[in-house]
């Protein structure tokens, strides 16, 4: 029978023969397993316990003597275990706690088959730190999805979870210093829980940077707060200094800080994991090796101390080149912090693609590698499943075939449907970072044919018509039975039900286009589809106002080319019967030019009367008369326009904000009386007609800002 274990093992044999599934058996396990989660797992997994029972199942670590005529089958690796079916017994022998547990979790995916294979396996993971960093900005995860996290972590053998949700006011500033309350505390003591029982470590992080002083009270604030987490059950603890500024960006502070933390708190309480620090220049472009920062860090920090890297840029894949410029700098591998499918950056997008790009030679050189997902749980479970399958057996990893699996492992019954929906809603567009994934790959030979076809000879390419006709029509479908698809996973649906609206009208939208293209000759017929097309185009932008982002779906590929089809055969049609049919699909009248490199890709959006750049989660160093312009496609009167750098007043007056009419006279706009928080609130630009506004560093020096938002209203 065919059967796939997740992840891919390292070695397994299977005879070409099974047992039915042993509903009495006696249990020999190691006293080391007394404790712990491995035998409730076991027992979970087959209740028919009975000291008399023939068939026998042996369980132990590798000093047990349960397992003792295994032992050297077991692989002598960290997490390593062997499993053995035969006729008459099992064997599972780790070589320690963890490997031994996984070892049943390998059983558990064989329960699930009719009749158990005769097998023997012999497994051990190649990344010794493997999961996921809850590091994002956004609405943190709910309790439910955290604790339905964990049991997929167990699943799939992923061993750490990183708890540090930027919007978390007792993980970062201001309330880092203060213990939980009750309530949010009894949750992490849930979720320790949780995590200990699918052998998950679960790690705490701090995010103290942006006004931690360097001093004994402070210090001892944050021992006292680890200290309060240690009393809840955590045993991870890590120190984030990401995307701050100021004082908290001193790398011998910081290493002083943290080796002191090491010294006087992890290791005296001996059954906590190794500490984690996320260092302030956390990736090469933002790096600047000269300056010391790095190198301190490698220097100074005690050896075992783990140190986060994104890679070449903060989104980037992880190859061979990235991990030798960074481990020789840390004097240590380094300990990968994957921006993916993490979507803070680009929220009206999901990422639902398969995991590809990282390096598959990279296993010894890296301490761990921990994805940073969406703010959408169930749907970010796509790419963990890869995660987990990637970092466990690396060389054998497939990108394709790890994604199918993934999509069934959510929702077996409906995975053709998911797999419709995932292809098409993989891209993240137009972005700040400059980070894009492949999207509707299946289909997108057939869409460029029949665009090439018609922009270029005005013809139909009647093939790539009808693949395209059918892959619409698989939309629609999809869209509706995931929909309509009850409680298969109720959590992934709800999660994603905006997009899937969203790629029902993207496939009503194909058809509409087909059939202009169909009808462009023909004066009366071709009317009815261009109204509808019309029609649909505005469904698509007045989308959820659950969203204020927006959703957005198949913009890599289909809307690109759905929308180019509409505005060739509207102008076709207008130049053959003289009309003035709209023949502009969608567009933003907003466009933005920069000088700053951190801003210049971010995009812009257009909501009815709101227009605004995409905001930016980093800290934007801003070079002294760097500028942004924000340029309209017509002159338009603004009601206001907010703007926030996330900084104190002062900061403000190095900037100057000016409007123009024509791109050549420009007019101040007064930024101090607006004043109110971090934010620019309704400055005056009430009522003033203009094509182009622009915002200018005119202090002489760099600034570090956050660009938190850039958003205008226009008057009715
Ligand atoms: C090396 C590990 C430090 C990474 N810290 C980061 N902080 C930000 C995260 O909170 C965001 O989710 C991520 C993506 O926008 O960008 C950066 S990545």
């Amino acid at each position: 029978q065919e059967f796939r274990l997740q992840p891919t093992p390292q070695k397994y044999i299977s005879q070409d023969d099974s047992i039915s599934i042993p509903l009495q058996y006696q249990l020999l396990s190691g006293n080391s397993l007394s404790t712990g989660n491995t035998l409730p797992l076991l027992r979970s997994l087959m209740p028919g316990e009975a000291p008399k029972a023939g068939f026998r199942i042996y369980i132990g670590t590798q000093d047990d003597k349960t397992v003792k005529n295994y032992r050297k089958r077991i692989p002598q690796k960290p997490e390593g275990y062997f499993l053995k079916i035969d006729k008459d017994r099992i064997i599972i022998a780790g070589a320690d706690e963890r490997g031994t547990y996984y070892g049943v979790q390998t059983l558990a995916q064989l329960l699930t088959l009719d009749k158990l294979p005769l097998i023997e396996v012999s497994d051990y993971p190649d990344v010794p730190y493997r999961g996921v960093v809850e590091g994002f900005y956004g609405t943190p995860w709910s309790q439910e999805a955290r604790m339905r996290q964990l049991e997929f972590y167990g699943r799939n053998k992923m061993n750490v979870y990183l708890y540090g949700p930027k919007d978390d006011p007792y993980h970062s500033t201001p309330h880092w210093r203060k213990p939980y309350p009750a309530q949010e505390a009894e949750q992490i003591k849930q979720l320790v829980d949780k995590a200990r029982e699918n052998n998950v470590i679960f790690y705490w992080a701090i995010h103290p940077g942006q006004d931690i002083r360097w001093n004994e009270e402070d210090r001892s604030l944050l021992l006292q707060k680890f200290e309060s987490m240690y009393q809840l059950g955590v045993r991870g603890f890590a120190v984030f200094f990401d995307d701050i500024s100021g004082e908290g960006t001193q790398a011998s502070k910081q290493a002083e800080l943290l080796n002191y933390i090491d010294n006087h708190f992890v290791q005296p309480k001996k059954d906590v994991a190794p500490l984690v620090m996320c260092p302030t220049e956390y990736n090469k472009s933002w790096s600047n090796v000269k300056g010391g920062y790095l190198t301190t860090l490698g220097e100074q920090l005690n050896k075992d101390i783990q140190i986060m890297w994104t890679g070449n840029k903060v989104i980037a894949t992880i190859d061979k080149p990235t991990l030798e410029f960074i481990n020789p700098l840390i004097k240590r591998k380094a300990y990968i912090w994957w921006n993916f499918p993490v979507s803070d950056y680009v929220r009206d997008h999901l990422l639902l693609g398969p995991v590809y790009g990282n390096g598959l030679d990279v296993k010894d050189e890296m301490s761990a590698f921990v994805s940073n997902p969406m703010e959408h749980a169930e749907s970010s479970k796509i790419s963990l499943y890869s995660v987990a399958d990637y970092t466990w057996n690396m060389e054998k990893f497939d990108s394709n075939t790890s994604w199918k699996h993934a999509i069934k492992d959510l929702m077996p019954l409906h995975a053709e449907y998911l797999e419709t929906f995932a292809i098409h809603n993989s891209d993240l567009g137009k972005n700040g970072h400059g980070f894009r994934r492949e999207e509707s790959t299946n289909i997108q030979p057939a869409l460029s044919a029949l665009l090439k076809n018609y922009q270029e000879k005005g013809e139909i390419d009647e093939t790539a018509y009808r693949q395209v006709a059918e892959e619409c029509r698989k939309i629609i479908t999809s869209a509706d039975m995931l929909l309509a698809s009850g409680n298969e996973n109720r959590p992934l649906i709800n999660e994603i039900s905006p997009w899937l609206s969203q790629f029902k009208l993207v496939g009503e939208y194909g058809k509409a286009v087909l059939d202009m293209i169909r009808l462009q000759r023909q004066e009366k017929a071709f009317l009815p589809s261009h109204a509808h097309a019309q029609a649909l185009q505005t469904l698509m932008t007045d989308n959820d106002a659950r969203y204020p982002q927006g959703v957005k779906s198949g913009s890599g590929q289909l809307m690109p080319t759905f929308d180019a089809l509409f505005e060739a055969s509207t102008q076709q049609y207008n130049r053959q019967f003289h009309t003035a049919l709209n023949a502009r699909a969608i567009y933003s009248p907003y466009t933005l030019e920069s000088n700053v490199a951190q801003l210049a890709m971010l995009p812009t959006q257009q909501k009815g009367k709101e227009g605004s750049v995409a905001p930016s989660n980093e800290v934007i160093n801003w070079q002294a008369d760097g500028s942004l312009t924000l340029s309209m496609d017509r002159p338009r009167v603004l009601a206001s326009l907010r703007i926030d750098l996330g900084a104190p007043e002062e900061t403000y007056a190095h900037f100057r904000l000016e409007t123009s009419l024509d791109g050549k006279e420009w007019q101040h706009a007064d930024l101090q009386t607006a004043w109110k928080g971090h934010t620019l609130q309704k400055v005056k630009v009430e009522g003033r007609k203009v094509l182009k506004i622009r915002l200018t560093n005119i202090s002489g020096n760099e600034q570090k800002v956050y660009f938190k938002t850039f958003k205008l209203t226009e008057k009715e």
